[in-house]
């Protein structure tokens, strides 16, 4: 089992110091979410002050265990601030009931719980939310005012985090690159480094070397073994899409292993 590194000394300015597994209350060990590699191998996963980073293969359990550490907190499992309790659907993990955080003494103002694949149902929330309310009263405006609806993913995306998220505030998003170009992935980094530096926390799952780039921060990769630590330049993303960029021909001629048509 991996107990991960405890944050040096220094003042602690986390909402989110740490959550940890109650591996005793677990009843059934063989069945999702508990199988999954990862969690197997979870004690525990301190996080980083400004960004922590979940990284990994695909269906390593990444969403699974965001959506738990989101859900424990108190946002509700589909994304949004924490007063969307709206459900499309029932299924969520029970892993949260599994996790204790241990929270820090600052309280956060503001946050979001950000998925990717259930982000059209944050907005139908809010357009459903705002039907019948005061122009005044309006949630869209602090989103910058544009049905999320009738704009592209990218836009929307990138609407709330320029516009909705604030100082002071815990944010967790998972895959948040999804539907973001580099240039938009860029920006967002300068948008993490402004919110971080006006008492932002973030916990993002990422398959973007972009977005992982963020110098403060702690990077954990999910792997088969289990929660391993590790620097931007020993990650897969890194090291596969610069071997790509540097060498693309011959990776290419690889690749695709082309034969006279
Ligand atoms: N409700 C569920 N019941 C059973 N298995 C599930 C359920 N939801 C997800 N899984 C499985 O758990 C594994 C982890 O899924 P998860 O979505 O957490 O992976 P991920 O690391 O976020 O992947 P990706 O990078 O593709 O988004 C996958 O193999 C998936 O098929």
């Amino acid at each position: 089992m991996s107990k991960i590194g405890r944050n040096p000394g220094g003042a602690d300015r986390r909402y989110l110091r740490r959550a940890e597994l109650l591996r005793e209350k677990i009843e059934q060990p063989e069945m999702y979410p508990f199988n999954l590699p990862a969690v197997k191998e979870l004690e525990s996963i301190d996080f980083h002050d400004r960004v922590t980073y979940i990284i990994g293969e695909n269906g390593v359990g990444k969403s699974t265990l965001l959506e738990a550490i989101a859900v424990a907190w108190g946002f509700n499992a589909e994304g949004g601030t924490l007063n969307f309790n709206f459900a499309t659907a029932e299924t969520h993990s029970p892993l949260h009931r599994h996790l204790r955080l241990i929270r820090g003494t600052a309280r956060p103002k503001d946050g979001f719980f950000f998925r990717a694949e259930s982000y059209y149902n944050v907005a139908t929330a809010i357009d459903e939310l705002d039907q019948d309310s005061e122009p005044r009263t309006r949630i869209i405006d602090s989103y910058g005012g544009r049905s999320l609806h009738e704009q592209s993913h990218g836009e929307a995306f990138f609407a709330t985090f320029m516009h909705r998220f604030g100082s002071n505030g815990l944010f967790i998003l998972d895959e948040p690159e999804a539907a973001l170009s580099p240039v938009r992935q860029l920006a967002m980094l300068t948008r993490i480094h402004e919110l971080a530096r006006s008492g932002g926390q973030f916990i993002i799952s990422t398959h973007s070397p972009l977005l992982m780039a963020y110098p403060h921060c702690r990077l954990y990769n999910l792997t088969a073994g289990g929660i391993q630590e590790c620097g931007l330049e020993e990650t897969e993303h890194y090291i596969v899409t610069r071997e790509f960029l540097n060498n693309r021909e011959q990776m290419l001629e690889r690749l695709l292993n082309d034969e006279e048509e």
